[in-house]
């Protein structure tokens, strides 16, 4: 059996209520699903999963699985398995001591044991150094057998801190497909722990992006990537270049005014936009195009990266929301072979339907289709 899980507005303080950390959050976790909380460091993420995972107390709100309010049940109670960053394997127990320790535990027949131990070995791919102690293990390894012992006692929800965060690159991609290939297989609610987005894009069914306690975005990785709901969103995730601009509206026909006389027609912008309106534009570096006219700039660097050539550009007017007066583009080598060099000027035109429009302050979307919580 897997569960939802409902956090209904819940509050994290610490001493005596003098700091809060998370001042009311609230999510659906549906069943079955892998879901991210993703944010800059400090932003309460662990925090978070620790209460659900009931090692933190909870000051406000309550966490329930289905329908069961599981604040004051003790971890032990809660049946859910937990992978953290530092592996926690029993250094002086075997692989498959460890991954059948969870059992051992809930005093498991010993047939039984043996049957479910070898299945999640050869469905993590530990089968063939199950008679090793882990310090003749790999980082990715250890993290393998780690994962089999926290998914054997077929936990209601499985919770997982930076899993990642020990292994080098390469391992890292790997072992995060093995989480999702097992993840999926099982299909155990997960709720996922990382500040990298990369890892949370690749990974997630949906992903919650977290600033200071608060829930900014909830929704697919292509959804928060395409149609961020905030500047804060639209810049932790992937890169964008950001643009003072303004609103020009005729009745119906919107379209978005920036520096050096640029303009793009724009059919959905909220219709509450009004005619001069101040507004940020968050442009990703490959929704920029070279154009007759637009957005002046000098090219200060460019790198080769084989699919992408990535250019740095100076600004030549104060375009630039926020401090700074550089931009980033990328130009598909499959698909253009204009050869550009540091010290070129161009123009820089937006892709009409990609971009994304804001309040001034940067807190909200003025594009029609983009939802909060998805
Ligand atoms: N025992 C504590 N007393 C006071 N403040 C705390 C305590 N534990 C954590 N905090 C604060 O709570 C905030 C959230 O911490 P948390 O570890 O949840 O962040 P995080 O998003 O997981 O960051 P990281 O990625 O660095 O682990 C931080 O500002 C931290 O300083």
């Amino acid at each position: 059996m897997s569960v939802e899980i409902h956090i209904d507005n819940v509050v994290k303080q610490y001493d005596n209520g003098n700091i809060t950390v998370i001042p009311g959050l609230s999510l659906d976790i549906k069943d079955g699903e892998l879901f991210t909380l993703l944010g800059p460091s400090g932003c309460g993420k662990t925090t978070l999963l620790r209460m659900i995972a009931g090692f933190n107390s909870i000051e406000g709100g309550e966490i329930r699985f289905n329908d069961e309010v599981i604040n004051d049940i003790p971890t032990h109670k809660r049946n859910i398995g937990m992978v953290f960053q530092n592996y926690a394997i029993f250094p002086h127990l075997t692989v498959k001591q460890n991954v059948e320790y969870g059992l051992k535990f809930r005093k498991l027949a010993r047939q039984e044991r043996a049957e479910r131990t070898e299945e999640i070995m050869n469905v993590v791919k530990i089968a063939s150094y199950g008679d090793r102690l882990p310090e003749r293990l790999s980082g990715g390894q250890q993290q393998r057998v780690a994962l089999a012992r926290a998914i054997v006692i077929h936990p209601h929800v499985l919770l997982m801190d930076e899993p990642l965060s020990n292994l080098d690159a390469k391992l890292r991609i790997e072992i995060r497909q093995t989480i999702r290939d097992i993840q999926k297989e099982v299909g155990i609610t997960t709720v996922y722990v990382t500040h990298d987005q990369e890892e949370a894009l690749a990974i997630s069914d949906r992903i919650a992006v977290m600033k200071d306690g608060i829930v900014q975005q909830v929704g697919a990785p292509r959804a928060i990537y395409s149609r961020p709901a905030n500047v804060f969103v639209s810049t932790f995730i992937g890169h964008s270049n950001l643009i003072n601009g303004s609103i020009s509206r005729r009745g119906n026909e919107k379209q978005v005014l920036l520096g050096g006389g640029s303009r793009v027609v724009m059919d959905n912008l909220s219709d509450d936009v009004k005619d001069g309106q101040p507004i940020v534009v968050s442009v990703r570096p490959e929704e920029f195009v070279l154009a007759d006219s637009g957005l002046a700039a000098t090219v200060v660097n460019s790198t080769f990266l084989g699919q992408y050539v990535h250019y740095t550009v100076k600004f030549n007017d104060d375009v630039v929301w926020g401090s700074g007066s550089t931009g980033v583009f990328v130009q598909d080598t499959g698909a253009e072979d204009v050869i550009i060099n540091p010290g070129d000027r161009l123009y820089l035109a937006p892709k009409a339907g990609k971009i994304n429009v804001f309040t001034v302050d940067g807190e909200q979307s003025l594009i029609k289709d983009v939802k909060k919580y998805g």
